[in-house]
């Protein structure tokens, strides 16, 4: 029998997943790099247990590599069969998982000014792991593949024609994550799975996304990984005369990119930390600011979805900070009576799966995003 590697490289973190192949990928080993940086540290979770270790300062290539040397004595001589990768962006053109040739891997290198934190270690996790395991198949799968098909009104921005032509489109993110949502919802909830959800995916990058009979109908995230909820680093909606403005104060465009995606958010409102944890512990007004930022950001847009959908039939939580954070979950859905939603404090500080106690459910469902990519391959060996 052979296994299944996936690889998910974020913005701050490298996850990965080695899986025994079959109808439904049997998991060996999780894992991730997280915190890459000066400070990063290699975290991996197992049947007994989590054990993490201080690696030291590690860019996103030290990081696959130190994944790499870890699987290998856990594959115990059986064969990698195939290799599967997040791939934050895939344009216009790609709406399935797709073997990564060397024609395809030219066309998604072009997408990289699309998405500067994550495409580039995307594609050089692929390059590594092409090396590695040069016998492998490797898959891409997209974050911007559940979101393909989204109505114009939402896959536009009101620009010339032309632009929507060329593909300056409002693709969505975090698909990979939404797409196992919506799979929960199916199996373990599936009075709701053809019902009107609004999933908000909260981790160190975030969006939200509205979902109607299981598919994608609104997204926050639009062309880039910059729009629509503030992040740790980056900015969110923004009025785009303020980039005009700053242009003409000479910023160049290197400029703008670095301080929209590594300097904004809740990292640039609090001048403290991107980290939701930090902020939550902090005194500091500017920590408070920042959070009142965050949760004004998603009850507004929480509306919108819920207008756009004709109504709200459950709200999930998931992302390092929705799956965690219980005090940014209750002031979300704080006085959205109106909208049927109610949080059970009791249930949502004890870390439940269901936090409501009102007529719409809310849920807290971990995402898993390597099972997505993992039952890709598995398809793909098939
Ligand atoms: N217990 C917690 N309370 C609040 N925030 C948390 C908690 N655990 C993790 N987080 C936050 O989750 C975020 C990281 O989310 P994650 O989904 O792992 O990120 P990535 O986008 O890199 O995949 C960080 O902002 C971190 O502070
Ligand atoms: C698309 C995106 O923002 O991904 P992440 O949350 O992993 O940074
Ligand atoms: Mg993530």
């Amino acid at each position: 029998m052979s296994d299944i590697l996936t690889l998910n490289a974020g913005s701050s973190s490298i996850k990965f997943g080695l899986y025994r192949s079959g109808e439904e990928p049997q998991l060996r080993q999780l894992g991730q790099i997280e915190n890459i940086g000066p400070l990063a540290r290699m975290v991996l979770r197992g049947e007994d247990g989590k054990t993490t270790t201080e690696i030291g300062p590690a860019d996103h290539g030290r990081a696959v590599r130190a994944i790499l040397d870890v699987v290998a004595p856990m594959l115990e001589g059986r064969a990698v069969a195939g290799v599967g990768h997040r791939i934050v962006h895939g344009g216009k053109t790609f709406g399935a998982p797709t073997e990564l040739t060397p024609q395809v891997m030219d066309q998604l290198d072009a997408l990289v000014p699309l998405a500067p934190l994550h495409q580039p270690h995307n594609l050089a996790a692929v390059r590594a792991a092409q090396d590695a395991f040069p016998q492998a198949v490797q898959i891409g799968c997209f974050d911007t593949a559940f979101h393909k098909g989204h109505p114009f009104v939402n896959d536009a921005f009101a620009l010339p024609r032309r632009f929507y032509d060329e593909g300056v489109r409002r693709y969505g993110f975090h698909g990979l994550s939404y797409d196992y949502i919506s799979g929960r919802l199916v199996t373990d909830h599936p009075d709701l799975a053809n019902g009107r959800v609004v999933i908000a995916h909260l981790g160190n990058g975030a969006s939200m996304c509205a979902v109607k009979g299981g598919r994608s109908i609104g997204s926050t995230m639009g062309f880039s990984a910059l729009d629509g909820l503030p992040m740790g680093t980056r900015c969110g909606q923004l009025d785009p005369g303020v980039m005009l403005y700053l242009l003409d104060q000479g910023y160049s465009p290197v400029q703008l990119g670095d301080m929209l995606y590594k300097e904004s958010g809740l990292k640039g409102l609090s001048g403290i930390s991107h980290d939701m944890r930090t902020l939550l512990a902090s005194d500091a007004p500017e920590a408070a600011q920042a959070i009142d930022y965050y949760v004004f950001r998603i009850r507004r847009e929480l509306g919108a979805m819920a207008a756009v959908l004709g109504g709200l039939d459950a709200l999930v939580f998931t992302g390092g900070i929705g799956e965690n954070a219980a005090p940014i979950r209750a002031r979300v859905a704080d006085e959205l009576g109106f909208l049927g939603l109610q949080i059970d404090s009791a249930a949502n500080s004890a870390g439940d799966r269901v936090i409501s106690s009102g007529r719409t459910p809310v849920l807290v469902i971990p995402t898993d995003e390597e099972r997505v990519i993992a039952r890709a391959v598995s398809a793909a060996l098939r």
